[in-house]
């Protein structure tokens, strides 16, 4: 038996279900057989996969040392917990939840200070008139010590914080914080403000691969399949599928279409009896339908498509890519 490619994924939480859902609709459903307090799961219909249910910043700190070979965690939570990140581990796809941005809040009584340069002239007086360094509660260590230094903020100290961050600076524990933030109701309960271009990074959950996993022939071959599924229902998002049948349609009106509305024809034209299935950007289906039957067409017919496998699957293309810099 060959060792097992791992899927590490959230163990709790919205992520969670997120994460669960997002394999459901790619047609991989994840299952614990112990139940929820199980915390090793499969995949059915792939053998050779151990699903690792983890939290988010283990998952990264997991992925880096090549423990997992894919996971899916936070981008901030990747930077953070990962020193050269962009060399360990490859952001395969941003998978469209788990948005939030890590900021630089400060007390919104503090009416002068907007910018990271108003910020940085106030630390040094503030270190000569209390002889102490202005500090910032936050768990963001690293992402805070790199973003201070490329604003050239040398005249603070770091208060490393467990939770409830946001509640630092009136508890005076803090003078301002980096946090993450949604939508941003947290802060202004606690009288906080982003500086206007206090915002380090914008985060969302992605699928992230391992440099460092055992990346044998049957590990390549699963990711394949998994990014495979992903691919197909992510093409399938993008369209919906238009069919229709008239005899004016021509290669000249499908350019058209083509450049007016997005749309492909990913069978090619029109069979000699004037049939053609076209996959069209659902914001568009209504002008496309109208064009279709200007030009002729009595009837247009619209379906959600599942799954679109293409011959490219562009994800695994990225990993692969990866692997081998
Ligand atoms: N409103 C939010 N609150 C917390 N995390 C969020 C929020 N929105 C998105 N996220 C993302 O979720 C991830 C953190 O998830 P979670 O809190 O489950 O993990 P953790 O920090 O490892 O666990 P724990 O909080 O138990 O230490 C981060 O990537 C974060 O950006
Ligand atoms: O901008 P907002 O929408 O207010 O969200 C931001 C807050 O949400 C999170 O806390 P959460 O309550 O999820 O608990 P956690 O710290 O345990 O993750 C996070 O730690 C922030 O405090
Ligand atoms: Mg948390």
């Amino acid at each position: 038996m060959s060792a097992p490619f791992v899927l590490a994924v959230p163990s709790k939480g919205r992520l969670q279900e997120n994460t669960e859902a997002f394999f459901a609709r790619a047609g991989l459903k994840l299952s614990k057989a112990g139940g929820a307090r199980d915390y090793r799961g499969t995949i059915a219909g792939l053998d050779n996969v151990e699903v690792a249910y983890l939290s988010a910043s283990e998952i990264a700190s997991q992925l880096s040392r090549g423990f997992a070979h894919l996971g899916v965690t936070g981008e901030d939570l990747v930077h953070e917990n990962i020193a050269d990140a962009d060399n360990r581990v490859s952001l395969i796809e941003g998978l469209g939840f788990g948005y939030a941005d890590v900021v630089v809040a400060v007390p919104q009584a503090w009416i002068d200070v907007r910018t990271m340069a108003d910020l940085d002239d106030v630390t040094t007086g503030f270190r000569e008139q209390h002889h102490m360094r202005m500090r910032v509660a936050t768990k963001f260590v690293n992402l805070t010590r790199a973003f201070f230094q490329s604003h050239g903020i040398t005249d603070y100290r770091i208060v490393e914080s467990a939770g409830a961050t946001e509640g630092a600076p009136a508890a005076g524990s803090a003078e301002l914080i980096v946090d993450i933030t949604t939508t941003g109701a947290t802060l202004a309960a606690n009288g906080l403000r982003v500086l206007d271009d206090g915002v380090i990074l914008r985060s969302q959950a992605n699928l992230v691969a391992s440099r460092e996993a055992d990346w044998s022939p049957q590990a390549r071959e699963t990711a394949r399949v998994i990014l495979d599924h992903i691919a197909a229902r992510a093409r399938a998002n993008k369209y919906r599928e238009v069919r229709t049948r008239f005899r004016q349609c021509d290669a000249a009106l499908l350019g058209e279409a083509h450049s007016r509305f997005g749309v492909e024809a990913p069978f090619g034209g029109p069979t000699s009896s004037g049939m053609l299935t076209l996959h069209c950007p659902p914001g568009q289906l209504y002008a496309l339908a109208s064009f279709l039957r200007e030009h002729g067409a009595e009837t247009v017919s619209v379906v959600s498509l599942d799954y679109v496998f293409d011959r490219e699957n562009p994800l695994f293309a990225k990993l692969e890519a990866f692997l081998r810099r």
